[in-house]
């Protein structure tokens, strides 16, 4: 079997006396989509920060396709392939569209010129063409979504980590953005996202790993993951699957 594009290694962080992220260990094979699920407060968004450097573990070890990347920086990180996206999205306002997403793309392009031209081609993807010479700030909460996207695809990434692409759209935006996740995968980047739309959960990704109060608790497919007794209860409380099962 071929190694892992990423290991995670007994992981663990920290806040003062608050264990955010508890002796995480987990392998994810390149390809596909993958989500990390968890109630709030789980330790999704600060596992997010440790693997993409915006973090540095307390003990254990992050390796990227064979190379330890444990506490290295965000922007060598996004060298060697991995790029994140942030839940509050947060464009520079005042810039165009298309400025926003060549910031991403300068990590691979020697001119200005080169990567507007790549922030056009990037945008393209996403359906932000028409958008590309407005300022950032005058896009939806949609728009902003898309925007974060392209920024990140800009620096090519192998794997993208998505925190919360679909929180804040409504039903119908949410059908727009699946398709578009989808074909980011089925150009060969592996996506690891963390999602609470539980629909789009069951909709794109392959396999799941769940958090709660910072431990890994589950792992499987989706439909494992969701009849699994213990994240129903880290879902819905103690006790919960034995009244649901007294109660039907
Ligand atoms: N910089 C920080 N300083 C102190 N505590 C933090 C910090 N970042 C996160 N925490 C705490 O760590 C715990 C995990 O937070 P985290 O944001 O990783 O959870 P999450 O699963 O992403 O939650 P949500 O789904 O609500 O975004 C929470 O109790 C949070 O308050």
């Amino acid at each position: 079997m071929a190694s892992a594009l990423l290991q995670v290694q007994d992981v663990s962080k920290s806040f003062g006396g608050l264990a955010a992220v508890r002796s995480v260990s987990l392998e994810l094979q390149a390809g596909g989509i993958s989500a990390l699920i968890g109630p709030n407060g789980a330790g999704k968004t600060t596992l997010f920060a440790l693997l993409s450097g915006f973090l540095r573990p307390d003990s254990g070890r992050i390796v990227l396709d064979g190379t330890d990347i444990t506490g290295q920086a965000p922007h060598l990180n996004a060298r060697r392939g991995l790029t994140r996206t942030f839940q509050i999205v947060q464009p520079f306002a005042a810039q165009t569209v298309r400025e926003n997403i060549a910031v991403g793309a300068h990590l691979h392009c020697a001119s200005r010129r080169e990567a507007l031209a790549a922030a056009d081609a990037v945008a393209q993807r996403l359906g932000l063409a028409p958008q590309l010479d407005k300022p950032a700030g005058d896009l939806t909460v949609a728009g902003r979504k898309r925007l974060e996207l392209a920024r990140a695809l800009a620096t090519r990434p192998r794997l993208l980590l998505l925190d919360e692409v679909l929180a804040g759209l409504n039903p119908q935006e949410v059908g727009e953005m699946v398709p578009v996740v989808r074909a980011i995968a089925a150009e060969g980047v592996t996506v690891l996202m963390i999602e609470h739309v539980m629909q789009a959960v069951m909709n794109l990704a392959a396999h799941v790993w769940v958090l709660a109060q910072g431990e890994l608790i589950a792992t499987g497919t989706p439909g494992e993951v969701t009849r699994d007794v213990k994240v129903i209860e880290a879902y819905l409380g103690h006790g919960t699957a034995r009244r649901l099962a007294e109660a039907t």
